[in-house]
């Protein structure tokens, strides 16, 4: 899992082996037409794929361009998380592993992770910072009531990074018969390549989709950016296509103020949770409106992206998601998760600039689970 220098498998001696085997057991079991098969029917028949791909015609009308969505705020859950979830937690059952942990922020992936764990009747324990649980009670409520324990990490900044510094501890110590269910594109090898696999069903249904509606490619693709894996499944299909891909991250307060969380666009090379990537600068406290991007750092692969100019990473700031978040709701009848409301901005933006006559956006996630959050920043 090397992309040009970043990635790699940066851990301590007691990980590296427990990290082989789950990059054998993924590159032999998840290659099989037996796991596919079932990873398929649990898409479909549990998840809710195919998502729509849907033409946002006030948006579209609004900024003469061609604006469309790919819904995955439909699936089960409400994000797209469950992509990953059900590939991961189906591996984990076949390698004979018992029990599933997660770390979790916005609270999506440590739902996504319990539904799997009920259906697939593995014990489940999340890691979640205080600070997200304060923010994202319904979905702790969610995690409990689907039978998952709920960890509350009061560690450092009791935030999301620190529960993946909770949840690689636990992982060291019970390698034997727990699977580190990882949320993001993030981590040593093979999470990073893992995840993006189990999240490309995304961008390879939009491709197809896109194509039988309009016989073309779309111009641009734009997804919001926290560890990367909704950006990396809508692009990876369309990598060697001359589709422009834009990354929208988590701008805070500002790519140039010291609250943020766009290591891409305002960050430096460092390694992080086993991976050598992109990481806010020291004097950067890491912050988002949306706790699914409130995260230090980004998958290797996006950092690579960066770096060959195949992707351009812009900071959407706090003020321009809660903006879209409620222009997409006013306009198009949908509620966007505050994650998803960043590659909304970014995708009015390019269509105000005339950039693109096409652009395909990856809606990640609905706003149900942000309604507290909105409340308190909008009295309607
Ligand atoms: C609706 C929605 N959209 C986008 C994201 C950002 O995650 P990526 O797609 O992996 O960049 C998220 C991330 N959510 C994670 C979670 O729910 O725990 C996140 O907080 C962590 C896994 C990083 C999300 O919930």
């Amino acid at each position: 899992g090397n992309f040009e220098g970043y990635g790699g498998r940066h851990v301590p001696e007691p990980l590296r082996d427990p990290l082989e085997q789950l990059a054998n057991a993924y590159d032999e079991v998840g290659a099989t037409e037996e796991f596919r098969a079932d990873l398929r029917e649990l898409l479909e028949d549990f998840a809710g794929r195919p998502t729509p791909l849907y033409r946002a015609r006030s948006l579209s009308e609004r900024y003469g361009a061609e604006i469309y969505l790919k819904r995955e705020d439909l699936l089960h859950g409400g994000a797209h998380k469950i992509n990953n979830v059900l590939g991961q937690a189906l591996l984990a059952k076949r390698s004979g592993r018992e029990r599933l942990i997660a770390e979790t922020g916005a609270g999506q992936h440590g739902v996504a992770t319990a539904m799997a764990g009920a259906l697939l009747d593995l014990e489940t324990e999340i890691y979640m910072g205080e600070k997200d649980v304060a923010r994202q009670e319904m979905n702790v409520f969610r995690m409990r009531l689907l039978g998952a324990e709920v960890n509350e990490v009061a560690r450092g900044d009791a935030g999301l990074a620190d529960a993946v510094d909770a949840a690689l501890e636990d992982f060291a110590e019970n390698v034997a018969d727990t699977h580190y269910l990882v949320g993001s594109v993030v981590g040593p090898d093979p999470f990073p390549r893992m995840v993006r696999d189990f999240q490309s069903v995304i961008g390879e249904e939009a491709r197809e989709q896109f194509r039988e509606r309009t016989g073309d490619l779309p111009d641009a693709a734009v997804a919001c950016v926290g560890g990367g894996s909704n950006a990396i499944g809508l692009f990876h299909a369309f990598r060697e296509d001359d589709v422009a891909f834009y990354g929208a991250e988590g701008g805070g307060e500002g790519a140039d103020s010291t609250r943020h969380a766009a290591p891409l666009a305002s960050g430096t090379d460092d390694t992080l949770h086993g991976m050598k990537t992109r990481v806010l600068e020291d004097d950067v406290e890491v912050h988002s409106v949306s706790a699914g991007l409130d995260y230090p750092g980004v998958g290797p692969e996006h950092a690579m992206f960066r770096a060959v100019g195949r992707c351009e990473y812009t900071a959407v700031t706090d003020d321009a998601a809660l903006a879209a978040f409620r222009e997409l709701s006013e306009t198009e009848g949908i509620i966007p998760a505050l994650e998803s409301s960043h590659a909304v901005a970014r995708a009015i933006e390019l269509a105000e600039d005339g950039a693109h006559e096409t652009i395909l956006v990856n809606l990640s996630g609905r706003g149900d689970k942000d309604m507290e959050t909105a409340a308190r920043k909008f009295s309607l």
